[in-house]
């Protein structure tokens, strides 16, 4: 709802729906009531908008969207039009975060006012629509259409200072809000109301729209990825050079083509999913969960090896203003983690945040820290020997974290005599951008120290997950099936740019191949050296050249290796790339490397459809997680696709993997292709249908309906 008060001549309308003022039906018919009453009462010469509470209204409630109820009378369009038309001045007061359509009632309002710490934005498109009161239209009459492009299809907040010199507040004030907004609702009493319209504004520079336009269409195409909303957004934007009726029409009718596509429920099931995260359960006893567990308070943390993670982890540790002893063997390889470190950590307080950091190649002085993250070589040996003498040396409260990629969590717990206080968290590189935190229950890590791994990620800023213990855990163990199918998609005619670029297409930043040259084509072969499928030499002895432990087994990856094409690192991978360049060139060398291949296999090239590329690679995966679901190794598919929006890129305008398989392809579909496959595949065994999808086609239920996902 929203409270109306009077303070002498000014009305106080103040916007009450925590947690974030969103407007819900009530409150837009309380706002109308409100502002009817307001200029009803000639006792009351000017209005006062604010947000109750932590923040100024952060937009439309986007659980209404699936409802219908955001279009239920009066719609905040008319809320806006009531404000805009208003007899008198009407005054939005900002604090906390002004959103979407709390950031298009501001704009609709006479006068802006923010405190300092106040941000505001335009962020619907990263709920797959735009900003559809009158944002695209009233924001570009303030700043002009090139910065209102920027804002609203990067929708990014932006803070006071920069809004105030923008034009879009008119001031910023400090102290309290509401006291120093009445007072400056005193001052334009009795003003005319008219030249304070934005909507009665034209566009600046309106003559060069097009050409600003034109500039930024093939950048936003690119960074849109398969996602529409964005070149919507400009379309809308567009169209503010035409009187403020028509433009308003011309958003309408967008915004009504969003809000009817696919991608938009996609991408609002990612933003709730995103946060349901948050509400963990034990993978399969939900009986252990976030309301009953309680994390232990970490303050310091100690860091062992200081390689690619583990000086990712320590810089994000920092970030965040906790203590970290940041260990490592060799020192050289400290000195350097150090230096990086401080380089990468802002100006403005480096030197504090470094004096958090103590450096150590001595196991003692971890003997205090609150937990511990291991992030040395992934090798079972080496980390069994880390966890015995971290077992030895820390306090016997500090929990033992391993940021292993796919080991044995119970198997490494077991060495230790505290498997109540081990646990996997696993980051993503680089460990100090990349959101997502898997984090790993063994059987026997107590719910305590699980919940203080969650409540870690929280601190440090990361999306963290939760999933049980199997190799690869829930994202790699995915990915295998994908990166398979992405080889033997080579052997069959397929050349790595043509992966990539279907893969790419279909909306990955990255496709598998220009992946593996980034991340370092050694580091799957270190695995398989280690699983024993393949030596530094070749196939182990008497070993078949395409199976392995009976089943099929594409050698081309080692082949690579073994020629020292490691990737972006060695300047040749899959691709060559010229020295200091990061442009990945299709490399004549690989492509013979291939071809050779497949004449000394016998496989017979053919042109393979970017269609059949994308299914390849993507069915296997999403069956993979359907193994995942069916084992209890991730509590609700929601949590696979946070998993893969967070840490492998996965588009998000599609949901995650489980939302596209279920709600865009449809799991009878999805069957029969991999039906298809796997029949003309026999020996692929991630191509055989999981009897989880299996089942749910033959009996129908819902994804959600498998775990928790009751709000979404
Ligand atoms: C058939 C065709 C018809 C077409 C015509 C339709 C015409 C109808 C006219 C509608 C016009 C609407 C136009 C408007 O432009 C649309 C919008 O405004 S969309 C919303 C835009 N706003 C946002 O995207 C903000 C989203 N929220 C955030 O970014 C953050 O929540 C925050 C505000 C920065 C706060 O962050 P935190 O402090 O970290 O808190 P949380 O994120 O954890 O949130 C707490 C809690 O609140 C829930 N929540 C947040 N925002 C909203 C919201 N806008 N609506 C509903 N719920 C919201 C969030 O989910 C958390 O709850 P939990 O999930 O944990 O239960
Ligand atoms: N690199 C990635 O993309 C990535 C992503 C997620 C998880 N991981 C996992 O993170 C872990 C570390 O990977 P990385 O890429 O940072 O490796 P890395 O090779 O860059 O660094 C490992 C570091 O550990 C140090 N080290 C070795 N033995 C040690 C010991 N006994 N005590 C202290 N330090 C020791 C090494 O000197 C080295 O600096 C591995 O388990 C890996 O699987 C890596």
């Amino acid at each position: 709802m929203a409270e109306y008060s009077t303070l002498g001549s000014v009305a106080v309308l103040q916007v009450n729906n925590p947690p974030v003022n969103s407007f819900s039906h009530h409150v837009r018919q309380a706002l109308v009531d409100g502002l009817e009453r307001a200029q009803r009462d000639p006792a009351v010469r000017s209005i006062v908008i604010m947000g109750k509470g932590r923040t100024f209204p952060a937009g439309a409630d986007i659980r209404e969207f699936g409802s219908g109820a955001a279009v239920k009378m009066p719609n905040l369009l008319m809320v806006l039009q009531a404000v805009d038309t208003c007899q008198k001045p009407v005054v939005s007061a900002i604090h906390g975060t002004a959103l979407g359509g709390g950031f298009e009632l501001a704009l609709a309002s006479h006068y802006r006012l923010a405190v300092p710490s106040a941000r505001m934005g335009l962020p619907e498109v990263h709920l797959g629509i735009l900003p559809g009161a009158g944002g695209t239209q009233r924001l570009p009459r303030v700043v002009g259409v090139k910065t209102a492009i920027q804002m609203i299809t990067s929708g990014q907040h932006i803070k006071a200072q920069q809004a105030l010199s923008l034009g879009i507040v008119d001031k910023i004030v400090q102290g309290d809000l509401l006291k120093e907004a009445v007072s400056f609702a005193r001052s334009v009493e009795g003003r005319p109301v008219e030249d304070r319209r934005i909507s009665q504004k034209t566009v600046p520079e309106a003559d060069k729209v097009d050409e600003v336009v034109e500039a930024a269409r093939k950048t936003i195409l690119r960074k849109a990825r398969g996602a529409i909303a964005p070149m919507t957004c400009v379309q809308a934007i567009q169209a503010s050079v035409l009187p403020f009726e028509a433009g308003m029409a011309r958003e309408a009718e967008l915004m009504a083509f969003l809000m009817t596509s696919w991608q938009a429920p996609a991408q609002q099931y990612a933003f709730f999913s995103e946060r349901e995260v948050r509400r963990w359960s034990h993978p399969r006893d939900k009986r252990i969960n976030f309301k009953t567990a309680k994390p232990r308070v970490v303050k310091s943390v100690g860091v062992v090896g200081a390689g690619t993670m583990g000086m990712g982890i320590t810089i994000n540790l920092l970030q965040a203003g906790l203590k970290v002893v940041m260990l490592e063997v060799n020192k050289k390889q400290l000195d350097k983690a150090v230096n990086t470190i401080k380089k990468t950590l802002s100006q403005k307080s480096a030197s504090q945040k470094m004096s958090q950091l103590t450096t150590a190649m001595d196991y003692s002085q971890l003997r205090d820290v609150d937990i511990v993250i291991e992030a040395v070589f992934e090798n079972m040996r080496l980390k069994k020997e880390v966890f015995r003498k971290l077992d030895a040396v820390t306090k016997p409260q500090t929990i033992l974290a391993s940021n292993t990629s796919g080991l044995n969590i119970d198997e490494i717990a077991a060495v230790t005599k505290r498997p109540d206080k081990v646990v996997g968290t696993h980051f993503f590189a680089p460990a100090n951008v990349m959101r997502l935190l898997e984090n790993i229950y063994g059987r026997q890590t107590s719910p305590e120290t699980v919940a203080t791994a969650m409540q870690l990620g929280v601190t440090i800023g990361k999306v963290g997950v939760l999933v049980g213990n199997c190799p690869g855990f829930v994202g790699n163990r995915m990915l295998g099936s994908y990166t398979a199918e992405a080889v033997f998609l080579l052997e069959e005619g397929a050349e790595p740019q043509d992966v990539d670029r279907a893969i790419e297409e279909f909306g990955f930043p990255m496709g598998p191949f220009r992946m593996g040259d980034l991340s370092g084509t050694d580091i799957g072969w270190k695995g398989r050296i280690a699983k024993g499928l393949t030596t530094e030499h070749g196939p182990p002895p008497a070993t078949p050249a395409l199976y392995r432990r009976g089943n099929r087994y594409c050698p081309l990856p080692d082949m690579l290796c073994m020629k020292g094409r490691l990737g972006q690192k060695t300047g040749a991978g899959w691709y060559r790339y010229e020295p200091g360049s990061r442009t990945a060139l299709p490399d004549p060398v690989v492509l013979q490397m291939i071809q050779d291949y497949r004449q000394e296999h016998g496989f017979k090239k053919r042109t393979i459809s970017s269609q059949e590329i994308v299914e390849r690679c993507l069915y296997p995966l999403i069956n993979e997680g359907f193994h995942i679901l069916d084992e209890g190794i991730a509590a609700r598919s929601l949590d696979i696709d946070v998993i893969y929006l967070f840490g492998y890129g996965w588009p998000r305008h599609t949901g995650g993997p489980m939302y596209y398989a279920e709600r865009v392809i449809g799991l009878e579909k999805l069957l029969c292709s991999l039906e298809t496959y796997s029949a003309r595949y026999p020996d692929h065994a991630h191509l055989q249908p999981s009897p989880l999808l299996r089942n749910m086609v033959a009996k129908g239920g819902s994804l959600a309906a498998l775990g928790t996902d009751s709000k979404l």
